[in-house]
């Protein structure tokens, strides 16, 4: 089924506060990945941001400006988290307002290569709580909603995540990051070799966080690690895993902190348990601090 802005309402019955900003979110994310799907097999113009593989594209700037700008004439008091002004020195601060956390582009490099796993993410935080997470597969048109309290759907089918505990039964996601240092990429491959040493059934590494976290609130994973995402890799997807009955959390095992960029996600506390008990800490630093 084709996704639609409709659609998504039907499934989520019952007015709320923020009925209005999750439309509008829904609307835009439909409308970027429009423009997405189209230039993913034109020619593009790259740039690199702060390593070699982290690239940006004209598309990233135009959706990004896109929804912000449509965002900021209807909800003008609203303020706005996004990853290419982030980029461009923008600070990364939650605070009590109603705050939009965006991803225009995520999965730029795979984008750029025409690998077909886009998306654009759209998150929303009210008093630094998540209320709602929008995340739209450009490519296959699967529209991911999250509302808090209202359940997590994928197009209009409910999403539920895997009840797995046991990690030797486990698929696991994860995303490289940005950063390829010897010292780096000794710990991610170590990490990594920790999981298939517990005899995970396998470990994947698709190119769009947001997506394998939708991946893993469709129940199609079972666990979701990362060093180095940034807080628009999580907050829609955190909403939409918490709805589809999942645990989002800290590294450390403690709460999620969305600025920390690192997560440990899984359909099970035990399973998050395991994933974190096992990972060495790369430190990647905080997205409110740069
Ligand atoms: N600085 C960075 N460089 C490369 N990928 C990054 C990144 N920060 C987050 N990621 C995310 O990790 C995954 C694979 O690289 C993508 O979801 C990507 O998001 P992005 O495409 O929005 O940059
Ligand atoms: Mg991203
Ligand atoms: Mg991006």
């Amino acid at each position: 089924m084709k996704p639609s802005g409709e659609a998504a309402a039907a499934a989520a019955p019952g007015a709320g506060p923020w009925d209005e900003c999750f439309e509008a979110a829904v609307q835009l994310a439909l409308r970027a990945g429009q423009i997405i799907r189209k230039a993913l097999t034109e020619e593009k113009r790259v740039s690199t941001k702060t390593s070699a593989a982290d690239l940006v594209t004209e598309t990233d700037h135009l959706v990004e400006n896109l929804i912000i700008s449509e965002l900021r004439k209807r909800f003008p008091s609203h303020r706005f988290i996004a990853e290419e002004a982030a980029a461009s020195g923008a600070k990364c601060v939650l605070t009590r307002s109603p705050t939009w956390i965006i991803d225009p582009i995520d999965g730029t490099c795979n984008f750029v290569h025409r690998f077909p796993t886009v998306a654009v993410s759209i998150g929303f935080a009210v008093h630094q709580e998540l209320e709602f997470g929008v995340i739209y597969h450009c490519t296959e048109e699967r529209l991911y909603t999250g509302r808090r309290g209202r359940g997590a759907f994928c197009n209009s089918q409910r999403l539920q995540v895997s009840r797995e505990t046991d990690l030797s039964k486990a698929l696991v996601l994860t995303e490289i990051g940005p950063k390829r240092d010897p010292a780096t990429l000794k710990l991610f491959l170590s990490n990594m070799e920790r999981l298939l040493h517990a005899k995970a059934h396998g470990v994947r590494v698709i190119g769009s966080s947001t997506l394998a976290l939708c991946h893993l609130a469709s129940g199609a994973a079972d666990a979701y690690y990362q060093f180095g995402l940034h807080c628009w890799d999580l907050a829609a997807a955190t909403v939409i895993i918490r709805e589809a009955g999942g645990i989002v959390m800290d590294t450390s095992g403690g709460p999620l902190d969305l600025m920390s960029c690192r997560v440990v996600a899984a359909g099970t506390r035990e399973m998050a348990m395991l994933i974190a008990q096992a990972l060495q800490t790369i430190n990647y630093g905080r997205d409110d601090e740069k």
